[in-house]
């Protein structure tokens, strides 16, 4: 009997996404994305990880920001290309969260990248396929920035379970937020809400918070959107060092709270 459309739809998804790895059971893939590079999209994938970590819950990480990787930097993992029958195995952080990033597979981590879109998504499919993440509650996957071809084929290819978009001050003036939240309408994914990032700076004399791209309208966005705000990171130059330092587990601020609050509701119980 031939397909109705919304079937033939529907089967032209399934088979853009890939296959888990046998061994591998992962309970939510949260997707961390943003309308244009440099924001702060790995540091939140990385303190997501962190804050569902120091809850309690088995964490992951997957860098599928294949040509700007900075997950191992910050959590201090070198080159680490291990693997067994069973498939690749992801690295370790010192408290445990589970990580595979391109980085560590390469010979020279300062070799550039230079594949076309489909190969990269080729290689985040490999990531979910060939990889043994072994039990996980949360994994999270920092996508390729921007609202292209990347992102949208590496989305096609995972089966995400909601977003969390990061942005600055700045991308809310240049509706570069309202991108990446329709490119996450378009793929019908929940957006979990906004983390603000680079949101103001402490002054280190009287630690009064400065605004420093004016006021901020992520308020004012939120409501009138109906998105939640799931955190308010500051310009921070501690922040940089620990990330520098492969220290960002190091970071006692919980900045993440409100985002910690809604994932734990997604997990049964
Ligand atoms: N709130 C902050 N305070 C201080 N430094 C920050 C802050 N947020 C990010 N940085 C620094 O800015 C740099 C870029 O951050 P990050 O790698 O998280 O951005 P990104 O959006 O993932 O970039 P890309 O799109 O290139 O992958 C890093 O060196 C990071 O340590």
């Amino acid at each position: 009997m031939a397909k109705k459309p919304e079937e033939f739809k529907k089967q032209m998804e399934d088979n853009m996404k890939a296959a888990p790895n046998p061994n591998s059971h992962v309970k939510k893939v949260i997707g961390i994305v943003s309308g244009k590079g440099g924001v702060g999209k790995s540091l939140v994938t990385g303190l997501s990880a962190v804050a569902m970590n120091k809850k309690g819950y088995k964490t992951a990480i997957m860098d599928a920001d294949i040509t700007g990787p900075s997950i191992p930097k910050m959590f201090g993992i070198g080159k680490f290309n291990v693997g067994d029958e069973t498939g690749l195995l992801p690295a370790a952080t010192t408290r445990g969260t589970k990580v595979m990033s391109l980085n560590m597979l390469m010979e020279n981590e300062t070799d550039p990248v230079v594949w076309r879109g489909p190969v990269i998504a080729g290689i985040v499919k490999q990531f979910w396929s060939d990889v043994n993440w072994g039990d996980v509650d949360f994994m999270f996957v920092d996508m390729p920035p921007g609202t292209g071809d990347v992102p949208l084929t590496v989305f096609q290819s995972l089966p995400v379970d909601g977003i969390i978009v990061v942005s600055t001050p700045q991308d809310l003036v240049e509706m570069i937020v309202e991108k990446a939240i329709n490119m996450a309408n378009m793929m019908n994914i929940p957006v979990l809400g906004i983390v603000e990032n680079m949101s103001y700076m402490k002054c280190p004399h009287c630690g009064e918070a400065i605004n420093i791209f004016g006021n901020s309208k992520i308020e004012s966005y939120a409501a009138s959107n109906g998105i939640d705000i799931l955190g308010r990171i500051p310009l921070d130059p501690s922040i940089a060092g620990l990330c520098d330092g492969g220290k960002i587990e190091e970071i006692s601020e919980d900045y993440l709270d409100s985002l910690a609050y809604i994932l734990d509701g997604m997990i049964e119980k």
